[in-house]
C-alpha cells in the first residue's frame, strides 16, 4: 500500500499551491463573515475530509459560533463512491440552529446533500454549507454550496483533508492523482 501511496504523491499534478488555498480559504471566511455574522450558528464539520478545511476556517470567522462534527462517509478511503455510511452524528441539538455544514470537497453532491437534509430533519432553521472545492461535472448536483474556495476539473483530488486511499490527507496543497499503476 505505501509502495502505492509514494507512486500517487511522485506522479500527482499540483492544482492549487498551499499559498492560493489559504487565500481561497480568506475569501470564504471574509463571506461567511457577512453572511453569518449575527447567526450564532453551529459548524458541523464533516469527518474525516472536512477536519482541515474546518481547523484552517474557525480561526478566520469572527461571529460567536458552536462546532459539532458529522461523519457520512460514502468513499470509504476508496476513490468510488458507494452508498453513505453514518458513522457519527452530532451529539448537539440542530433544532432552531442555523447550521454551516463545512466539509472538503462537493463532488458528485450526495454527500452534502443527504447532510444538508438531515439537519432540516433535525429541527435546523437555516443550513448553509462551505466546501473549499467543487468539482466540475458535465451534469447538474443535487445541491450546490453557499461558500466555494475553489474549482477543479474532474480528477480525483487529495490534499488538504482529501485522501487518497485513506493517506495524504496532510497533503499542502490541491494535488490530482494520476492513474494508480498495479504496484
Ligand atoms: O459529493 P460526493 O460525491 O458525495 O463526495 C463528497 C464527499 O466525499 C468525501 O468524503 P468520504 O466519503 O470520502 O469520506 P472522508 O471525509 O472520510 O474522506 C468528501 O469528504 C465529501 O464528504
Ligand atoms: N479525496 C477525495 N475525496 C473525494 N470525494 C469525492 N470526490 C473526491 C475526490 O476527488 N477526492
Amino acid at each position: 500500500m505505501l509502495n502505492e501511496i509514494q507512486h500517487i504523491q511522485e506522479t500527482a499534478q499540483l492544482l492549487h499551491t498551499e499559498r492560493q488555498v489559504e487565500a481561497a480559504l480568506d475569501t470564504m471566511a471574509r463571506q461567511i463573515n457577512i453572511a453569518l455574522a449575527d447567526k450564532n450558528p453551529l459548524v458541523l464539520c464533516v469527518m474525516n475530509g472536512g477536519i482541515v478545511v474546518a481547523g484552517k476556517l474557525l480561526p478566520r470567522l469572527t461571529m460567536s459560533l458552536t462546532l459539532d462534527a458529522i461523519n457520512a462517509s460514502r468513499y470509504q478511503n476508496k476513490t468510488v463512491g458507494q452508498t453513505i455510511a453514518w458513522v457519527v452524528k452530532p451529539s448537539t441539538t440542530l433544532k432552531d440552529r442555523t447550521v454551516l455544514i463545512v466539509d472538503d470537497i462537493l463532488d458528485a453532491g450526495i454527500t452534502l446533500k443527504a447532510i444538508y437534509d438531515y439537519c432540516f430533519e433535525q429541527g435546523a432553521t437555516a443550513v448553509y454549507s462551505a466546501v473549499l472545492v467543487n468539482k466540475l461535472l458535465d451534469h447538474e448536483k443535487p445541491i450546490t454550496a453557499d461558500f466555494i474556495g475553489l474549482d477543479v476539473e474532474n480528477h480525483y483530488v487529495f490534499g488538504y483533508g482529501m485522501d487518497y486511499k485513506g493517506y495524504l490527507r496532510n497533503a499542502a496543497g490541491i494535488y490530482a492523482a494520476q492513474q494508480a499503476q498495479s504496484l
